[in-house]
């Protein structure tokens, strides 16, 4: 149990793109560096929201993890509160494949599902260790979040939810490679830095990324997508403040 990546998402198999192509030394210092570069639409919209990437990785809940000194009481919490999220993340997909305008895509989406459901079954005993309670009340960022996905989700077309749905994927990439050279042995914390540092959850990021740039045109092009990217983006960072200020 202690080597299984928690959370893994890792089911793409092959290395991401990018992985390798980081410095060692890359971490709050080197942001950029650390980054992964997508391509196309998806690239520029990371690099639009660089400034709340940077901001999630300086939060004190996200550089707790980093150091391993987060309250343990806080990670419980945001374990939770995230199986609910994921929850929501999950039918997010299930709709979008609903509405893949090809069979191409359809299979895409159901390996990110996959991912998902995984990451979920690795919630429920890693959840064991830490005490956390899977089904508690829904926060109000949680709330907002998993709300604004599903709303997307019922609403717009495949480029749209991929839009809204990518942060999700690349800020976590960011965040897993950007902590990971600098992570303990000892860190309580390690499997999750290491499962969202590794080139397989790189990969599904990448992936997702590929049907923002192949999609985007048909709901309605850069001008509208870009506000569902940014909105997500604040709503990753309003999650890691719920959860730094949960007690
Ligand atoms: C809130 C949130 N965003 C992104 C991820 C990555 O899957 C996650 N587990 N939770």
């Amino acid at each position: 149990m202690a080597e299984e990546a928690i959370f893994s998402g890792a089911q793409a198999g092959g290395a991401g793109r990018h992985a390798g192509s980081r410095p060692a030394d890359a971490g709050p210092g080197g942001l950029d560096s650390a980054t992964a570069a997508p391509a196309g639409l998806a690239g520029e919209l990371w690099r639009q929201n660089l400034d709340l990437a940077r901001r999630c990785l300086e939060h004190p809940f996200v550089q707790g993890i980093g150091r391993g000194d987060l309250p343990r009481s806080r990670f419980a919490w945001y374990v939770g509160q995230d199986a609910a999220f994921l929850e929501a993340f999950a039918r997010a997909y299930a709709l979008a494949i609903a509405k893949a305008p090809d069979l191409d895509t359809m299979t895409t989406l159901r390996h990110l599902l996959d991912g998902v459901l995984d990451e979920l079954r690795l919630h429920q005993k890693y959840a064991a260790r830490w005490g956390v309670d899977l089904r508690p009340a829904p926060s109000f960022a949680t709330r907002a979040y998993t709300g604004f996905l599903l709303e997307v989700a019922w609403s717009r077309a495949v480029g749209a939810i991929a839009a809204a749905m990518t942060p999700c994927m690349r800020l976590y990439a960011f965040l897993g490679q950007s902590l990971r050279p600098r992570v303990t042995a000892d860190n309580p914390y390690r499997e999750w830095v290491e499962t969202y540092g590794s080139p397989d959850f790189e990969s599904l990021a990448v992936r997702l990324e590929e049907l923002v740039n192949r999609w985007h045109a048909t709901a309605g092009g850069p001008g509208e997508v870009a506000p569902l990217y940014r909105t997500a983006m604040e709503l990753e960072f309003a999650f890691f403040d719920a959860a730094w200020h949960s007690g």
